[in-house]
């Protein structure tokens, strides 16, 4: 993380702030102010970083690519990156969180949330790394909110059957390709190789004692998960709102490994950064399968759809009704998506007012909306029904095909 720091610093895209500042509600309100990357010399004595890649330009710099091409670039990646294993992780400590300025974001917050932890955990042959939010319960312990039916709930129940802790190793701090990578649906065990493709071609890790391997990081929580749970929650997540109290799975650290003067990463919920790590890995899942079904241009995950809620997919239709195939292959890609729009080349999809006027101009009600109903939609959307389930909608927001001339903007070009 610090090489990146240190990228973005030379280009004059990290602001330093010096004055002590509370990791209760102070350090995360300076967050929302704006994207820029704030490096804080004191948050209850410690060093932390806020809006590491809080816009896609950081992104997009991270990567060395151009923004308007993240999209398609990120879509023929290939997870086939070298994962290098160097041996041990040296100096472990006993576990302490009471050492980490860990946040406490919001008013209604059940409490402290690490919101920047990836947990790395090991099922056998099958690795994994996702990024969970972990409520502090107390020095050595978190309660782990773990989606039901994703990779480190469904390792979990395995272990748990064979009668076994699920041994797991939480990186807070490190850099935000590997937390990108994280965020990322990716084929099972590929997060650190889709890490290493992204950082160029290979990565390092190193082994915990409890045999779990993590990327290098400023702060590294070993430990286990059992058969404890403990009511985590209510939370400000995505959305914005509070997301209710659930009854999950608690972590027990039996180890801590710092480096020198750590850096603390925190992620403001529903702050910018929150957004793009959690809606921006979707834009090129739903773009290689809107580009199964039609000529596919780009996709976009808005910040006003909770940048995980909406998208806007722009396509060269083919065919007329190649809109709706492509509202249905972006339902399929991202299973957490409620509404998408799908555009003409000639819309901006980054300009909310130019998709707004796609939708005024070439959406009728009665033949351009697909509304699909009981369908599972994010646990984190407060319509959801008490069985998961919601109502998605697609809206085709282009030209009829063969009459475009009665759809296209006048101009002097
Ligand atoms: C951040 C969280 C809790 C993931 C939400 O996953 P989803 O319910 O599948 O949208
Ligand atoms: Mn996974």
């Amino acid at each position: 993380m610090r090489e990146f720091i240190e990228m973005m610093r030379r280009k004059g895209a990290v602001e330093d702030i010096r004055e002590p500042c509370s990791s209760v509600f102070d350090a995360p309100r300076r967050s929302k102010e704006n994207d820029t990357i704030l490096f804080f010399h004191d948050v209850d004595g410690h060093r932390a970083v806020m809006n590491l890649m809080a816009d896609r330009s950081a992104l997009a710099a991270a990567l060395g690519v151009e923004e308007r091409d993240l999209v398609p670039h990120l879509a023929k990646a290939t997870y086939s990156g070298r994962v290098v294993n160097a041996g041990p992780l040296q100096g472990g400590k006993p576990a302490d969180l009471s050492r980490l300025p860990i946040m406490k974001h919001f008013p209604g917050d059940a409490g402290r949330y690490i919101t920047a932890g990836i947990v790395f955990s090991r099922e056998g042959e099958i690795e994994n790394g996702s990024i969970h939010r972990m409520m502090v319960i107390d020095d050595t312990r978190v309660a782990a909110r773990l989606v039901e039916g994703r990779h480190t709930h469904t390792m979990l129940k395995t272990a748990l059957a064979r009668g076994e802790r699920l041994p797991v190793a939480v990186t807070i701090g490190t850099h935000p390709l590997v937390t990108f990578a994280s965020c990322t649906r990716v084929p099972v065990g590929k997060e650190l190789a889709y890490a290493a493709e992204l950082l160029g071609g290979e990565i390092t890790v190193r082994e915990c004692r409890n045999g779990i391997l993590v990327p290098d990081a400023e702060i590294v929580l070993e430990g286990y998960i059992g058969t404890e749970r403990a009511a985590e929650g209510p939370f400000v997540d995505i959305t914005g709102t509070y997301d209710p109290v659930r009854q999950e799975p608690v972590i027990e650290f039996t180890a801590m490994y710092l480096k020198a003067d750590p850096i603390y990463h925190g992620i403001l919920p529903a702050g910018n950064e929150h957004k793009l790590l959690m809606g921006a890995p979707y834009e090129p899942k739903i773009y290689r399968a809107v580009g199964e079904v039609t000529t596919v241009r780009d996709v976009l995950l808005t910040k006003g759809g909770a940048g995980y809620l909406h998208a806007v997919v722009q396509i060269r239709k083919n065919t007329q009704g190649d809109a709706k195939n492509a509202i249905m292959a972006a339902f399929a890609a991202h299973t957490s998506l409620k509404h998408v729009v799908v555009v003409d080349e000639d819309i901006d999809i980054y300009d909310p007012v130019d998709v707004e006027f796609a939708i005024a101009t070439r959406v009728r009600g009665d033949t351009d909306l697909m509304v699909i109903t009981g369908v599972r939609g994010s646990s984190l959307d407060p319509t959801r029904l008490a069985d998961g389930t919601n109502v998605k909608i697609g809206l085709d927001a282009t030209m009829v095909m063969g009459k475009e001339d009665e759809f296209v903007r006048a101009g002097w070009e």
